[in-house]
């Protein structure tokens, strides 16, 4: 009898360890592999020097990890990338699993802009400065901004695309943060589209808050772009809350599609 009240709470509790136990085993090993992965990057890379024609490199050299964790990317809408000219693409931000997401789709000649933080994540942060992603001190407002103008004069003079995250940080509450207007005002100054990108939920097979992390499937939509030529800066808010409006759709859309279903009609 007592055998088996014993057994009744003992597995229970082993199986919640086990669950958690596996999280943080491939949690350390994403962070270390990629880690790993910058020591052989960075010589290469540094041949060039700091060159966007590196991020090829990095992108090259990430694609396998979503194959060592079961995790299925299914890209939809790759012909809204068929833009010669620059564009800043916006994407929802849930966790740093999103690096499998970007690097799938992942255009020629495009940078992220990222935290300064990275910037000092050892072997990484050299390795995306060597790719040449934008840093941007998010306690600096001014200096952020004045980093992201640059940044529109770089996209128009060295023909360069640039990805951010207008939440601005890591969101998996399910919906999406209110947007920052860095992006927008981007791309209003460099008169370029904006193109959405929505990574659909990872709560079927990651989970921080519940330590979960198992394989599964995610969907990234890649949506058309928004044209800006002839806006100004006071049509900036109004940008801003129609391509949230857009990825908000797509984003609770993917949300009620079941795992593995195809909906009609979209490609
Ligand atoms: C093989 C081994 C490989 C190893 C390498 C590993 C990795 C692989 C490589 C690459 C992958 C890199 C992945 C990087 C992912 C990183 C993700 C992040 O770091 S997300 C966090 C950083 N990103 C952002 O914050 C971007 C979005 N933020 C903004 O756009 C913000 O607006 C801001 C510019 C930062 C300012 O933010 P703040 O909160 O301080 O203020 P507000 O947004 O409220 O803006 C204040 C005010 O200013 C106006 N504004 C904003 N921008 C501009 C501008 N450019 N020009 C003019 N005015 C601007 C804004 O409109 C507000 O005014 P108002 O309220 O009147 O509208
Ligand atoms: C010697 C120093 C060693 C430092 C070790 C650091 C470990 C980091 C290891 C690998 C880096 C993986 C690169 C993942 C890139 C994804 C970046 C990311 O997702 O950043 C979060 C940022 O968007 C928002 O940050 P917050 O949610 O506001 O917080």
């Amino acid at each position: 009898m007592w055998l088996l009240v014993i057994c009744l709470v003992a597995f229970p509790l082993l199986y919640e360890w086990s669950i958690t136990f596996k999280y943080f085993c491939k949690m350390a090993f994403y962070n270390g592999w990629i880690l790993t992965l910058a020591i052989l990057a960075i010589p290469i890379c540094a041949v060039r020097g700091r060159n966007v024609e590196n991020m090829k490199v990095l992108r090259f050299m990430l694609l396998h990890i979503k194959y060592l964790y079961g995790i299925k990317i299914e890209v939809r809408g790759w012909e809204n990338f068929n833009i010669k000219e620059p564009y800043v693409v916006v994407s929802n931000h849930q966790s740093s699993l999103d690096l499998l997401g970007m690097m799938e789709i992942l255009p020629g000649r495009c940078v992220p802009i990222a935290k300064r933080e990275l910037m000092y994540a050892g072997t990484a942060g050299l390795a995306c400065w060597l790719a040449g992603v934008i840093f941007i001190n998010r306690k600096k407002t001014d200096d952020a901004i004045s980093v992201m103008s640059e940044a529109a004069e770089t996209m128009l003079k060295e023909d360069v695309r640039v990805w951010v995250f207008p939440e601005g940080t890591r969101n998996h509450s399910g919906s999406l943060l209110p947007f920052k207007r860095g992006a927008f005002h981007l791309a209003v100054q460099a008169q370029v589209p904006v193109i959405p990108v929505v990574m659909s939920s990872y709560k079927d097979f990651y989970s921080k808050k519940d330590r979960k992390f198992a394989t599964g499937k995610c969907t990234v939509r890649i949506l058309p772009g928004v044209p800006t030529l002839g806006l100004s800066p006071d049509d900036v808010p109004d940008l801003t809350d129609r391509v949230r409006g857009l990825m908000l759709d797509a984003f609770s859309q993917m949300s009620t599609e079941r795992p593995g279903k195809e909906p009609g009609g979209i490609h």
